[in-house]
């Protein structure tokens, strides 16, 4: 399975709509890919806490429909980064009534929406996301059919990392592959290097981890995009800027290294 990640780089002064095209037209091109990974709130920026309310749509919206026709374009399995999701007034609004989440979503070879997930851990502390969104309360997991086989797909986004409950929960859906898409800061990019392998290690899953590059909001983001195999080697990494990271995940080696090291089997609840 050949995957193609996606660290996009951006700063303030790049139209959102322009990003738009530009990512669009990006996973346009990534033909030879099964799945395409984008980061996380790419189009309305991770830390540009102050115009999410302006940037929040729908999952109908103009950044995941462009995304759905690169999708069907390239013939790909795309994982379209996350969005700030926003609730029509006569949707569930969540229990603090904000009706925003921060929401990935996985989009099928022939342009269709799969699955969406809310981010369950909201970063910020008292600030941030949890001011300004509601937390999501399900794990999500989808089923990705490619040349070389079938695998299960768990979906996570940056700050989840930090919970390996969540990844536990996901692994007893049956995930045998976490997509994570992050907006995580070069400060604590050693965290996300490490984490990304001690939760591929720990569930003996396949890891992709796809980071935003450059500078945005004040804050420097981490790059260092990885895709991990479920032994915890790491199979590709990217360095501090825009990269397209291209990595291929031999399935059956996943698979057969859970059935000959069989970890799992011996957890005590
Ligand atoms: N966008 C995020 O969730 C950032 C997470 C982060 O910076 C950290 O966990 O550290």
């Amino acid at each position: 399975m050949r995957v193609h990640v996606l660290q996009l780089a951006y700063g303030d002064d790049e139209p959102v709509a322009e990003r738009v095209r530009r990512a669009a037209a990006l996973v346009a091109g990534q033909s030879g890919a099964d799945l395409v990974v984008l980061p996380e709130l790419w189009a309305p920026t991770g830390f540009g806490y102050r115009g999410w309310a302006q940037a929040a749509e729908s999952l109908r919206g103009p950044t995941v429909t462009a995304i759905c026709e690169a999708a069907q374009q390239v013939g790909a399995y795309v994982h379209a980064g996350s969005i700030i999701e926003s609730a029509t007034e006569d949707e569930d609004q969540g229990p603090q009534g904000r009706g925003r989440w921060n929401t990935s979503v996985l989009i099928g070879p022939d342009g269709l929406p799969m699955v969406s997930y809310r981010k369950v851990h909201r970063f910020g502390f008292a600030a941030g996301e949890p001011d300004l969104i509601e937390a999501g309360t399900e794990l999500v997991t989808a089923g990705l059919s490619v040349a070389d086989g079938h695998v299960t797909a768990g979906l996570a986004t940056c700050y989840d990392l930090r919970f390996p409950e969540l990844f536990r929960g996901l692994t007893d859906q049956g995930a045998e592959l976490f997509i994570v898409p992050a907006a995580w800061p070069a400060a604590r990019v050693e965290h996300w290097r490490l984490l990304g392998r001690a939760r591929a290690v720990e569930n003996q899953a396949v890891v992709i981890q796809c980071n935003t590059a450059g500078t945005h909001a004040g804050t420097r983001m981490g790059g260092h995009s990885q895709v991990v195999a479920a032994t915890g080697e790491v199979l590709a990494e990217a360095g501090d800027d825009e990269t397209v990271l291209v990595a291929d995940i031999d399935l059956a080696a996943a698979a057969e290294y859970r059935e000959s090291f069989p970890v799992l089997a011996d957890r005590r609840l």
